[in-house]
């Protein structure tokens, strides 16, 4: 007994020296002790990770560079830019002497069968290979094709809502709910060939809901990853939290492979050419394929990140438009007096509408859907970032909303004034620094979705505000305050409880008077 306290005493003493020794390391003589940074961000993780597990993350680094500047240290060997010059400099293609900047696999989960998927592709030569393919799903000829499906779950969208309204007398809980069940819908019948059917059920799926509750659970997956001393202890408190999550993402990981491999027992697409189709049709070209594990990969990834992203926008932009009437009535007026019927509402003529797309530009700059940076490996002998050296080893990034909510970027940043993004929009916002936007990042590991997310973004807004009027109910003003950010906003308001958010007390809906 008395040895194993012994023992104990020896380890706690052990530990507390480590930390010691590498807080006066990281402060003292790290390479990159001259960058700024608070004390206890450039000497531990605790600060970094403390935010990121509590969903503060993208308020922890803005405060940091509101005080430090453009350049700042928010763990002990992670720099954080926020110049436009470092878009480029970090996200870029480089030379083929120079690798590019891989991606910091503390931050990113491989998914459940180990194989790395397109978005953690361990290096440029896999990363190619499995864009080549994929990218034919996600081209402007496919998106020709995706048309037709996607306007179909649209239009059951609005007939459910319209039910809906007419059966709770113009109210609608949760708008949100709604958005997740038409993304998901589309996205699973584009990737497997066939829908979850949210929509026809009016219900979340558990294999979408499973999906909206693993992020956030990544945080302390990550954290294990920061700090691989606690790791063991870290996972004992992930088992215990997420137990059910980690079970329950397990199961639908399952079913993700078998809808996919249901899909390839087919030979044929539905009506319209999906995902599927696609990679098999690049079989064709030699040396372009995927094996089995990378497509059971990929496809859960994709409709993942063709879901999420476009319902965490689509109540942003509900939101920012209700609590913001004059821009409601300016976009309302502008689609409704554009189309005199839905059946006309079609992306080509969606693109050509300048306060739509102001609209969906200024919820991407206050709210972006990827609200943290998205961290990158400095490679061996160095780089040159926003003017700086930079040692190999250093995690480096453009943390997005940090970034957009700058006032060093952007006139009253903490505004919703879609103006700014109009030509001859004001003279107030002819500083504005719009390059540093870039919601779907750059260079070779950009977003891969843009052109769909951009036609999806406008059309299911389009066609909701031509059809419904909407008001906010009073519980809901503020909501954007209260949701908490991890890899992905955590905005839905049965897994975080918090009842205050959008729609969740009866958002919207009377029917519009058509007639
Ligand atoms: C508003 C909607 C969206 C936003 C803001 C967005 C944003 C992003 C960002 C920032 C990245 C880079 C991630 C990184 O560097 O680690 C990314 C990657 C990616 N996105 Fe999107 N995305 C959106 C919608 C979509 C859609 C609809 C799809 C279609 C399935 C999609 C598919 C992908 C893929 C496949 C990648 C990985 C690309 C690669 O690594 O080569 N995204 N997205």
């Amino acid at each position: 007994m008395g040895y194993l306290v012994q023992a104990s005493q020896y380890i706690a003493y052990t530990l507390v020296l480590y930390f010691i020794l590498s807080v006066i390391y990281n402060r003292y003589f790290h390479p990159l002790r001259d960058y700024p940074g608070p004390f206890l961000a450039s000497t531990t993780r605790l600060p970094y990770i403390t935010a990121y597990v509590q969903g503060t993350g993208p308020q922890f680094v803005r405060a940091l560079h509101d005080r430090y500047g453009n350049v700042v240290r928010i763990a002990p060997d992670e720099l954080s830019f926020r110049d436009v010059t470092a878009w480029m400099e970090i996200y870029g293609a480089r030379s083929s002497s120079k690798p590019s900047l891989l991606k910091d696999m503390r931050f990113y989960n491989v998914s459940r069968n180990g194989v790395p998927n397109l978005v953690v592709a361990p290096t440029d030569e896999i990363h190619k290979r499995q864009r080549r393919i994929i990218s034919r799903a996600f081209s402007d000829a496919a998106l020709k094709d995706q048309e037709p499906l996607l306007q179909s779950y649209v239009d059951l969208f609005l007939d459910r809502l319209d039910e809906r309204a007419k059966t709770t007398n113009g109210r609608v809980t949760n708008i949100l709910e709604w958005f997740h069940f038409v993304t998901f819908d589309f996205m699973t019948e584009y990737i497997f060939g066939e829908s979850f059917s949210c929509l026809q059920n009016c219900e979340y799926h558990p294999w979408v809901r499973v999906i909206i509750d693993t992020i956030k659970a990544w945080p302390v997956i990550s954290s294990a990853k920061y700090l691989p001393t606690l790791a063991p202890l870290i996972q004992i408190i992930a088992l215990f939290f997420y137990r059910d999550i980690l079970r329950r993402r397990r199961e639908s990981f399952q079913l993700g492979l078998s809808k996919i491999r249901k899909r390839l027992a087919r030979q044929e697409s539905g009506h319209y050419p999906d995902f599927i189709s696609h990679v098999h049709a690049s079989k064709k070209i030699r040396e372009l394929s995927l094996t089995q594990e990378e497509l059971d990969s990929n496809s859960s990834f994709l409709v993942l990140a063709g879901s999420e992203t476009l319902s965490t926008s689509l109540s942003g932009c509900t939101y920012y438009l209700l609590a913001n009437q004059d821009s409601y009535t300016k976009l309302t007026n502008e689609i409704r007096q554009s189309f005199s019927s839905l059946s006309e509402i079609s992306f080509a003529k969606l693109a050509q509408l300048p306060y739509l797309d102001a609209v969906i530009n200024e919820t991407f700059r206050i709210r972006p859907p990827a609200p943290l940076g998205m961290p990158r490996c400095v490679p061996s002998g160095g780089s040159i970032i926003s003017g700086h050296y930079i040692p190999g080893g250093t995690t480096v990034s453009v943390p997005h909303w940090a970034s957009y909510r700058s006032s060093h970027h952007f006139t009253d940043p903490d505004e919703f004034i879609p103006e700014r993004w109009l030509r001859g929009g004001g003279e107030r916002f002819v500083n504005d620094n719009k390059d540093i936007l870039q919601p779907f990042s750059v260079g070779p590991r950009n977003c891969l979705g843009r052109s769909l997310a951009l036609a999806e973004l406008r059309l299911i807004l389009a066609k909701t505000l031509w059809k419904f009027d909407m008001e906010l109910c009073e519980g809901s003003f503020g909501w954007d305050m209260k949701q908490r950010a991890f890899v992905a906003w955590d905005n839905t308001p049965l897994m975080d409880g918090l009842s205050s958010s959008l729609g969740d007390k009866g958002e919207f809906l009377s029917r519009r008077d058509m007639q």
